[in-house]
């Protein structure tokens, strides 16, 4: 099966009523998510710091869409803390999805004490911030946290450390989260999607590790963002009802590592 070949398989009314915020809703990923939950009939509110990448979002789903963008820097608690109450208090929340993140590559020598902490700020501070502002209204909608996560987050990777760590931070609050709030209804997952073709790694300095990357595939392709919009979708909706605590791993198998052959045949 190719990427062309994916389907939606939620019924089209299967998110009506919920209202999500998703982050980094203006790019790959994030607007491949903010769009499938909006075409399933939730309400999404886009956060990102980018105006314009956030409302064509909001034009790509058309004029019907219960869309609204949000400026904002994740990083800034306070604001996002002051948002989530805005949204929440408006329209209540049934998920939160903590897709905004990234980091530059860089071996662990050349990751200067600041590089390190803008690393880990995004791609962990943030998220425990904005999770735990969405708590209470999380509660009162028996709501879902999906969290996303790097396929290697378990394994490690070359010039990740920053991001691993804070990915990996990320995957153990999910299950202590997982745990602590499951009394409150909330559940809280993680995905490791495997190498995503989003513009963000379309440039020409990372072309040639990102074929070699695919190559590698146990299943021999890319992960798209529309799958991983499907699977997020699946987790917020009843679908996902018994679902929290997990990694849930979109990568066509990746996460496996370079197989050990003991056969020495090429591939399985
Ligand atoms: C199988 C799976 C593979 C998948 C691989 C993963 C793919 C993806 O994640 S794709 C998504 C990619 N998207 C992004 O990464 C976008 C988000 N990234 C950012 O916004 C930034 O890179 C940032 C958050 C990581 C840093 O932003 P900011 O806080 O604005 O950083 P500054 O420019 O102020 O720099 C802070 C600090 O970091 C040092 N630094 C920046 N770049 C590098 C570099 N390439 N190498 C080394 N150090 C770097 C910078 O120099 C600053 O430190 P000081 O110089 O000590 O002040
Ligand atoms: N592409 C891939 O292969 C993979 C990606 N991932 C993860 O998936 C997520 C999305 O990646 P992808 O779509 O490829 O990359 P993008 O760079 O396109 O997406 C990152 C998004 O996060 C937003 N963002 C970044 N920093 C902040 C901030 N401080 N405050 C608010 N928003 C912010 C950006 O918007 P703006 O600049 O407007 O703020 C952007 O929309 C990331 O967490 C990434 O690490 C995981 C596995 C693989």
């Amino acid at each position: 099966m190719t990427a062309a070949d994916f389907r939606p398989v939620l019924a089209q009314d299967a998110l009506s009523g919920h209202s999500v915020i998703v982050t980094g809703a203006g790019s790959g990923i994030g607007r491949a998510i903010a769009l499938r939950l909006l075409a399933l009939g939730a309400r999404v509110t886009g956060v990102g710091r980018r105006a314009e990448t956030l409302e064509e979002t909001g034009r790509m789903a058309g004029a019907d869409a219960a869309y609204a963008a949000e400026v904002c820097d994740v990083r800034e608690a306070d604001a996002v803390e002051a948002l989530v109450a805005r949204v929440g208090e408006a329209h209540g929340l049934t998920g939160l999805v903590n897709n905004a993140g990234g980091q530059f590559f860089a071996r662990a020598e050349d990751i200067s004490p600041r590089g390190w902490q803008a690393v880990v700020n995004l791609n962990l501070n943030a998220v425990f911030a904005i999770t735990r502002a969405a708590r209470p209204y999380l509660e009162a909608s028996r709501g879902a946290v999906v969290n996303m996560s790097l396929s290697p987050v378990e394994r490690g990777a070359i010039g990740m450390s920053h991001s691993l760590a804070a990915r990996a931070g990320v995957l153990a609050m999910t299950r202590a989260l997982a745990l602590e709030w499951g009394g409150q209804g909330i559940r809280v997952n993680c995905l490791g999607p495997g190498t995503v073709l989003t513009p963000a790694l379309a440039d020409e300095a990372h072309a040639p590790h990102v074929a070699k990357l695919v190559a590698g595939v146990p299943l021999g392709r890319a992960t798209s963002p529309e799958e991983v919009a499907e699977l997020t979708a699946f987790l917020i909706s009843p679908a996902g009802a018994l679902m929290t605590g997990q990694l849930i791993q979109i990568d066509g198998g990746a996460h496996l590592g370079v197989p050990v052959n003991m056969l020495g045949e090429d591939g399985a």
